[in-house]
């Protein structure tokens, strides 16, 4: 199954209080892949979390990927999506086996797309394209790089970074295949507009 549509990202202080209800709201509006990013340190609440995330996942059909962990994807079945600091990727397909869906992060360098190609990656990740809340220091990433990637890769491109239904369409007409948003999702005033948003953006990929 090619990997194609909504890529929610979790984000511990824009969700506090209101976790489980937006995720939960935004699989309603559809989600292919959700990422469980919590940069805290406590273990016992990580695990919590990401298993009600697994739960809630099977129950829409939609597939969880922790970020940065590659232990606690094992312990639960689930995918993970690595950073260029966050351990190497073949190591990794071979404890999570060849079904996983493993996430590389590649900036805006395709040499890094293509190494973790090599690696055994699912999707490559690339961006920030546009200014973001979440993570503003991250390297920026131009349209014509997607181009290159759509020419020379052969692995669903995710795209990241301030992404929002206003400015997510050229990305969609550059070849992106998944498109990953935190706040342009979940920085929402209800549980309705998370959902909306979230209709919105799979209408954007025809998905
Ligand atoms: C889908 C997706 N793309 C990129 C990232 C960023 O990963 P990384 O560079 O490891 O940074 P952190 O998210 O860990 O701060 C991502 N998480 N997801
Ligand atoms: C994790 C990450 N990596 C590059 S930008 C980013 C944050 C994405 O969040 P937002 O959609 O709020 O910009
Ligand atoms: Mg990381």
């Amino acid at each position: 199954m090619k990997l194609r549509g909504l890529y929610a990202i979790t984000d511990g202080p824009l969700l506090a209080g209101k976790f489980l209800s937006y995720v939960e709201a935004a699989l309603e509006g559809g989600v292919t892949l959700l990422q469980y990013r919590d940069k805290s340190s406590d273990e016992a609440r990580r695990l919590r979390e990401a298993e009600a995330l697994r739960d809630l996942c099977e129950r829409y059909k939609s597939q969880l990927i922790i970020n940065d962990d590659a232990e606690l994807a094992a312990r639960l079945n689930v995918g993970v999506h690595l950073g260029q600091t966050d351990g190497p990727l073949s190591p990794t397909r071979a404890l999570l086996g060849s079904k996983a869906i493993i996430g590389s992060t590649c900036h805006a360098q395709l040499e890094l797309a293509e190494q973790a190609a090599k690696e055994g990656a699912s999707y490559v990740a690339f961006g920030r394209f546009f200014n973001s809340n979440t993570k503003p220091g991250a390297p920026s990433c131009s349209l014509d790089l997607l181009d290159e990637a759509k020419r020379t890769l052969h692995l669903p491109i995710c795209a990241i970074g301030g992404i929002t239904l206003d400015n997510a369409a050229p990305l969609v007409a550059h070849g992106v295949d998944l498109l990953a948003v935190v706040h342009g999702l979940f920085g929402a005033d209800s549980t309705a507009e998370v959902t909306r948003r979230a209709r919105a953006f799979n209408e954007l990929l025809k998905v």
